[in-house]
């Protein structure tokens, strides 16, 4: 399980480590670490480190700080190192001490301002130190030309810590803001690391540990991995049934979107419950391409018994199955044309788990917002929604976020890749996730796993070229046995 942990989270874990350990120490390892993942980006960019050109762009906080010690370390190992300060009276004097004596050089980058840009042109290597944790509202003006510079550079950028400018706490990117090939970032991951818009900022992210006690329960985030998918997915005992396995009930299409009923369905085999039920207009259409599903078309209260309901995908406005739906006392998954027609307080007022599952647009009608808002601020709008309507929420995107309904750890899954951004590959998710929660996940796990394994599916199904929803239900079982180790 990959963590994330909030910016005063990372204070307090760094305020207990130094008051047992000598003063820069903490400094130092990070320090240390960023050198060597500079030293071995250098080797592929410039060949070698000696004889390279770097520059560190260094701001007046300790991210700064960190830049120049490891800036001298480059220089002692023969890369021609230039600092480039935007604040000199301000900048950290230990790391400008170890700078120099190492035969680095230091530039007023606002007294200087066409040397400097100068300089990042001709780079091999840019170091961004400007802002870290510390970090308010954007990029600062007197900081943009730099970011820009390094932008139009070749130079492979290294953001220390954080892209300068993003917001670590929620991933939001207010203003201007440093774009990274690389981050390296210290004692935890941020949560502006895994999510978007900033998560975009950071290029590939590496963690250097520095010691930081951090306790997992105080986390922000969550990211799983291969091996806790593997954990999760609902593997059949040699002496279950299908019903032990659980059945899955799909209450999705319409007339007019039956192929919405058709990917669920696609989904939900793919997916671990015994069976699936299917209840809606669209059953000749589902019968047709998968036969091994239950069809009914006596409505979701007298369809059989289901140990999960999927309710939404393709159903235009048909809120009586919706309302009949979330009446079920077994978990329920809401998505598409059902988070429009369910009504709050039925939501609210199940014992059994809700997930519900909008991506940004719905996110925003839901929340009486702009779609924009939500895409600025995928954390808090996830979680507030979660809490209005006292369910698990998952936020689909580019990085699919879930929260649950009591709070705690927001699950984050990047495993996406943008070919999934195609008609119908929600209805495939939703099903897939439905048949998980069938077969005895939590909602949050059934989420999270769910949105890990469709991502996965959506990687093999494309493979570099478009590919449609159903090629994705198709791939599912292949990430089963990817995350298997199969
Ligand atoms: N917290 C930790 O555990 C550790 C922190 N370290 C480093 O220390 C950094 C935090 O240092 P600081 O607390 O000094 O804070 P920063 O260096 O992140 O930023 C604070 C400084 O930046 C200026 N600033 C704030 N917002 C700005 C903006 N939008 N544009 C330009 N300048 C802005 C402030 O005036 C202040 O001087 C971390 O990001 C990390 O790089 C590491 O050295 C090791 C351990
Ligand atoms: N840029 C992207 N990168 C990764 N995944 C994406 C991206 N855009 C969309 N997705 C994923 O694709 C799916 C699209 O679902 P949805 O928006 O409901 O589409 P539809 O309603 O057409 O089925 C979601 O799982 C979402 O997380
Ligand atoms: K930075």
């Amino acid at each position: 399980m990959r963590t994330a942990y909030s910016v005063e989270t990372v204070r307090n874990a760094e305020r207990e480590l130094m008051a047992r350990l000598p003063e820069g120490a903490l400094m130092q390892r990070a320090a240390a670490g960023l050198a060597a993942a500079c030293a071995q980006l250098l080797g592929r960019v410039a060949g070698r480190v000696y004889g390279s050109r770097v520059v560190l762009l260094v701001g007046s906080g300790d991210n700064g700080g960190d830049a120049l010690y490891a800036g001298a370390r480059l220089a002692r190992r023969g890369a021609g190192v230039t600092a480039l300060l935007l604040a000199p009276e301000r900048a950290h004097g230990g790391g400008l001490a170890a700078l120099r004596r190492a035969g680095g050089r230091t530039l007023d980058a606002g007294a200087a301002p066409a040397a400097a840009t100068e300089r990042i042109a001709r780079a091999d290597l840019v170091l961004d130190g400007i802002v870290g944790i510390g970090g308010r509202g954007g990029l600062r003006k007197e900081a943009v030309p730099l970011a820009d510079a390094a932008a139009r550079s070749r130079a492979a950028v290294v953001a220390v810590d954080l892209p300068s400018g993003v917001d670590a706490d929620t991933g939001r990117v207010p203003g201007d803001v440093v774009r990274a090939d690389l981050t390296v970032t210290f004692g935890a991951h941020k949560p502006g690391l895994l999510i978007d818009p900033a998560r975009e900022y950071a290029g590939s992210v590496r963690l250097v540990d520095i010691g930081l006690p951090l306790p997992r329960e105080g986390a922000e985030l969550e990211a799983l991995q291969h091996a806790d998918v593997a954990r999760l997915l609902p593997v059949p005992a040699a002496e279950s049934d299908k019903y032990r396995r659980g059945v899955v009930g799909i209450a999705a299409g319409s007339a007019r979107y039956p192929g919405a009923a058709v990917l669920a369905v696609a989904g939900a085999l793919r997916g671990g419950a015994g069976a699936v039920r299917y209840v809606g207009p669209a059953g000749d259409a589902v019968i047709a391409r998968f036969p091994e599903t239950l069809v009914s078309d006596r409505g979701p209260q007298r369809a059989g018994r289901v140990q999960a309901w999927v309710v939404g995908p393709g159903a235009g406005d048909d809120a009586a199955t919706v309302a009949q739906v979330l009446a079920a006392e077994v978990p329920v998954l809401i998505d598409a044309d059902g988070l429009r027609l369910a009504d709050a307080d039925a939501v609210r007022a199940r014992r059994a788990p809700t997930l519900m599952t909008p991506h940004a647009g719905e996110a925003a009608a839901l929340l009486g917002v702009a779609r924009e808002e939500v895409e600025g601020n995928r954390l808090a709008s996830v979680r507030e929604l979660a809490a209005r309507y006292g369910a698990t929420v998952l936020l689909k995107g580019s990085t699919t976020l879930v929260a649950g309904a009591r709070g705690g750890p927001v699950r984050v899954n990047a495993t996406g890749t943008s070919w999934l951004a195609t008609a119908g590959s929600g209805d495939v998710l939703s099903g897939l996730a439905g048949s998980l929660l069938a077969a005895g996940l939590s909602a949050v796990d059934a989420g999270s796993a769910g949105a890990y394994l469709h991502g996965l599916a959506g990687r093999f199904a494309a493979q570099g070229a478009p590919a449609g929803a159903h090629d994705v239900a198709e791939a599912i079982p292949r990430a089963w046995r990817d995350v298997r180790g199969d």
